[in-house]
């Protein structure tokens, strides 16, 4: 039976109280979508207030660390998001990879710390273009994820494939490549956790709009999207969970 589909918004580092009623719009329209799950990750700032706004809409943050708590200087826990009523976290984004150098290692541990607190997580990974050229993407996306999956998987975990390449380009993959990638992270994941391993979503990230939503979505093992800038405006966003929502 194919699984219930997320689509999450990364609003990345945007966002302010000014915003607050796109995210009342997008919160009030997505409960429309009985078959359909719908988040929005927000900068942390946003995250109480977002809450409060929207109350039983899934607000999630971007980023955890993998300690509970402890000297670290400008960094969140997963324990306050919690505590500041977020349902969800990303981890391990490409553009945290990158710019802050976290390693396969780090992300897992900050996946398991997310999940530890009762956090939904969405995990990515994804490969740059040079291995996409290089064809090795299936290879280096694979064992990205067998190095980075939490020991024992919970309801509330997801995966989000996201090509570095696609996103916010306006690229993105062939509905082959797609299929391709997502068939073999879903043998990772059975390998991982047996027959689990088959209630993980699968997100497909990077350039999803309304216009190429409804053929990503038809795509087998694609159980919903990660979308980053679609993602900040009701009027971009709402057409994207409107294909989620067809069967
Ligand atoms: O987390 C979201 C992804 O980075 C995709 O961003 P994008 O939809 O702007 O390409």
């Amino acid at each position: 039976m194919a699984n219930k589909k997320l689509v999450a918004g990364n609003w990345k580092m945007h966002g302010l109280s000014a915003d607050l009623p796109e995210i009342a719009a997008i919160a009030a329209a997505a409960s429309s979508y009985g078959n359909v799950d719908v988040a929005l990750c927000l900068p942390a700032t946003l995250i109480e207030r977002a809450v409060r706004a929207v109350p039983g809409f899934a607000i999630g943050g971007q980023d955890v660390h993998s300690a509970e708590k402890g000297a670290h200087t400008g960094c969140t826990s997963a324990q306050m998001l919690r505590d500041a009523g977020a349902a969800l976290t990303i981890v391990g984004h490409s553009e945290r990879r990158e710019a802050q150098h976290e390693s396969d290692a780090e992300v897992k541990a900050k996946a398991e710390a997310g999940l530890a607190a009762g956090l939904g997580v969405i995990l990515c990974i994804g490969e740059s273009l040079d291995v996409r050229e290089s064809g090795r993407a299936v290879e280096v996306v694979d064992a990205q994820l067998a190095a980075s999956l939490p020991a024992e998987t919970r309801d509330n975990l997801a995966v989000a494939y996201e090509p570095i390449w696609a996103i916010g380009t306006g690229k993105v993959p062939s509905v082959g490549d797609i299929g391709e990638m997502h068939a073999a992270l879903r043998e990772r994941l059975v390998a991982a956790y047996g027959e689990a391993g088959r209630g993980v979503r699968i997100l497909y990230g990077g350039s999803v709009k309304a216009s190429n939503a409804a053929e990503i979505f038809a795509v087998p093992d694609v159980d919903g999207a990660l979308v980053g800038g679609a993602s900040l405006k009701a009027a971009d966003f709402l057409p994207i969970v409107a294909a989620a929502a067809v069967d």
